[in-house]
């Protein structure tokens, strides 16, 4: 995994369903546009971000022009629509969301810059999936604003200047590596988001908390913002669960015991890996005794295709240090022998005699 892959997966099959996944759920958008901030001050970390873009807009205010282009970079569910929105709310303009793979056309592209108000928002979500030709086409709206509109076809196309108001476009992107640089060029502000520290995923707990009039005391967050796996949608989602255990189980209150009680029922644990992250380091480390395995055998052992093992398992087992990919297959490190409570056999590539092993062989 390179810094900008954050093994974003498409479909449910690919375990966009999972309680802590962090694509949202196709019926999750109602619930989740109801806990968005909505100012850039109650929006939570990213403090640098959050200093940064104050800045850029406070000084497009300023002159009262349009703010620059701006792209957002970052895994699944850490705000990148939201921060898109709060750009609108806080320059006064209004928003108009797309995606890249909805624009496979130049002329969709083209129907929607001209349909622009002066100092609208134009926020495009995966933008590294939109088509070539409408990608040049957005390099000339970008910088001059204006497209060049393509009328007929072969020796007789003839192209048609068309002039557009000045906008801001806001791009959106787990995949900032895939981004051809002239793209990237022409943000005039790039902002990378960080996965959450548990302290502001807690605030976050108790910010949605409040919001849907649930009561929680700092050991109930504490241990929901532990198993969200440093993500916003998660730590919402995760609430969202628990609240359900509080009010058929108990008197609807959230506390440490509930918390845990309710995750345990929907197979999350307290490192945030659910029951798929733990089938993988099982069968890693209880039938190849933590590798080094291929991944394809890996798969075919926990009963998954190939991908999901790959894009939806793995990244956050890498990520927490439990795994690692390497040219000869997965290992397990140390700490995953340690978190699924196992012994590491003395000579498993998670000990340091098994660590010297593979030195030998010029890992
Ligand atoms: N900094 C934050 N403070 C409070 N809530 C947040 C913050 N960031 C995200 N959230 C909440 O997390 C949820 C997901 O955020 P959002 O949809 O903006 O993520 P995203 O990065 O755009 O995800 P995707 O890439 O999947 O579209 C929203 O309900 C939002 O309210």
């Amino acid at each position: 995994m390179n810094g900008d892959d954050y093994g974003h997966a498409d479909t449910a099959a690919d375990g966009t369903d999972r309680l802590v996944g962090a694509e949202a759920e196709s019926d999750e958008s109602a619930v989740e546009a109801a806990l968005r901030p909505r100012e850039l001050s109650e929006f939570i970390g990213q403090s640098k971000v959050r200093e940064q873009l104050d800045l850029v807009l406070k000084a497009a205010r300023r002159r009262g022009g349009t703010a620059d282009h701006v792209l957002l970079s970052g895994a699944p569910g850490l705000g990148k629509t939201t921060l898109s929105m709060i750009i609108a709310a806080e320059m006064s303009a209004p928003i108009r969301i797309t995606s890249g793979p909805a624009i496979q056309h130049a002329g969709d592209l083209a129907a929607i810059l001209s349909s622009l108000q002066e100092g609208e928002i134009l926020f495009l979500d995966e933008i590294h999936r939109m088509s070539r030709p409408a990608e040049e086409m957005l390099y000339m709206a970008m910088e001059d604003y204006r497209v060049d509109v393509i009328v007929g076809k072969g020796p007789g196309a003839t192209a048609i200047p068309l002039e557009l108001p000045p906008f801001t476009l806001v791009g959106a992107t787990t995949r900032a590596g895939l981004l051809p640089p002239p793209l990237r060029d022409r943000f005039g502000f790039t902002a990378h988001m960080e996965f959450y520290e548990p302290g502001e995923l807690e605030q976050v707990v108790h910010r949605s908390a409040r919001l849907l009039d649930v009561r929680t005391d700092a050991e109930g967050a504490t241990e929901i913002a532990g198993r969200s796996r440093g993500t916003p949608r998660i730590a919402n989602r995760l609430l969202r669960r628990v609240r359900d255990y509080a009010q058929v189980k108990a008197d609807g209150m959230i506390d440490r015991d509930i918390a845990s009680r309710a995750l345990a029922v929907y197979e999350v644990d307290e490192r945030g890996l659910d029951r798929l992250d733990r089938a993988v380091l099982g069968a890693l480390l209880k039938l190849f005794g933590g590798g080094p395995v291929g991944l394809s055998t890996l798969s075919v052992a926990v009963g998954e295709e190939r991908e999901t093992v790959e894009e939806v398992a793995e990244p956050f087992l890498v990520r927490e240090g439990l795994l690692a990919r390497t040219p000869r297959g997965r290992i397990a490190t140390p700490a995953a022998w340690d978190h699924l409570g196992l012994a590491r056999p003395p000579q498993s590539p998670g000990s340091p005699a098994g660590t010297r092993q593979q030195g030998l062989f010029g890992e």
